[in-house]
């Protein structure tokens, strides 16, 4: 299944996200769950986050929704400072004090991608996708905050999801990364599933890449058409 793409939609500054509020949590108030609600389809920014532990598919998913959906794509491997990298490269997991600045900045630079600016030509995309483990509700939680106080934004967590067997044998099988088979148990160890969270849209990974890209395919199409109701 193809996606439709609406990347070519202009936005006007006006609704969009506006510099500088990006890390500024907003408190709600019934004038922002109202503007929410009035929402067009068209004025509408959505982060996809791609998420699941080491080896899940997420780099290889996510480089196929940014086709699919010619949206500019955030690698979460690029965020990670060269410590944590060392320390993944040592065996040693990550601990909550080794994310959090990770996961704020991935975070901030999709607010603001999402900006109209002169990088976009004041023109912001209509989404950005970007990979992430998220592996823990609270980390999630760090990702939601980029809707806080920006009424044109939705954020979708695509978890993806395999039995740790699987995903063990495909990051053994995956040459030149700093993450290695061993360390895949660990990252079960951390992982809260996100499947009961209203915001998580589940894909069972275990199948081969053209059957997983037509699920993902599936569940963003799905999503997209529930605005348009
Ligand atoms: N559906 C699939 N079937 C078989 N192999 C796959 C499938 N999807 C991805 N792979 C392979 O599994 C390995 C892990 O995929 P990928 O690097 O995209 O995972 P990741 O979640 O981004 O990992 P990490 O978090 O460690 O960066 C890669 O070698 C990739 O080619
Ligand atoms: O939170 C983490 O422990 C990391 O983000 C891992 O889940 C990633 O998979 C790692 O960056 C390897 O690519």
């Amino acid at each position: 299944m193809m996606l439709s793409t609406n990347d070519q939609r202009v936005y006007p500054a006006v609704g969009g996200l506006s510099r500088g509020t990006s890390s500024r949590v907003v408190s709600r108030t019934h004038t922002d769950v109202a503007q929410r609600e009035a929402m067009k389809p068209e004025q509408l920014q959505h982060i996809w986050i791609i998420t699941g532990p080491t080896g899940s598919g997420k780099s290889t998913v996510a480089k196929y929704l940014k086709q699919e959906l010619k949206l500019p794509f955030l690698e979460g491997d690029d965020f990670h400072p060269q410590s944590n990298k060392d320390k993944m490269s040592n065996s040693t997991p990550l601990t909550d004090a080794d994310r959090w600045d990770w996961l704020i900045s991935l975070r901030d630079t999709a607010c603001e991608i999402l900006c109209p600016s002169a990088s976009n030509n004041y023109q912001a995309p209509s989404g950005v996708i970007m990979t992430c483990s998220a592996l823990k509700q609270k980390y999630r939680d760090v990702m939601r905050v980029a809707a806080y106080g920006h009424p044109t934004v939705r954020i979708h967590f695509i978890y993806l999801k395999a039995e740790e067997d699987v995903l063990m044998r495909r990051v053994h099988e995956r040459k030149s990364h700093y993450m290695k088979s061993h360390m895949v148990h660990s990252q079960f160890e951390a992982l809260e599933e996100p499947t009961a969270e209203w915001d998580t849209l589940a894909v069972d990974v275990t199948a081969p890449r053209d059957e997983v890209q037509r699920r993902v395919s599936a569940v963003v199409a799905a999503k997209l058409a529930e605005y348009e109701c």
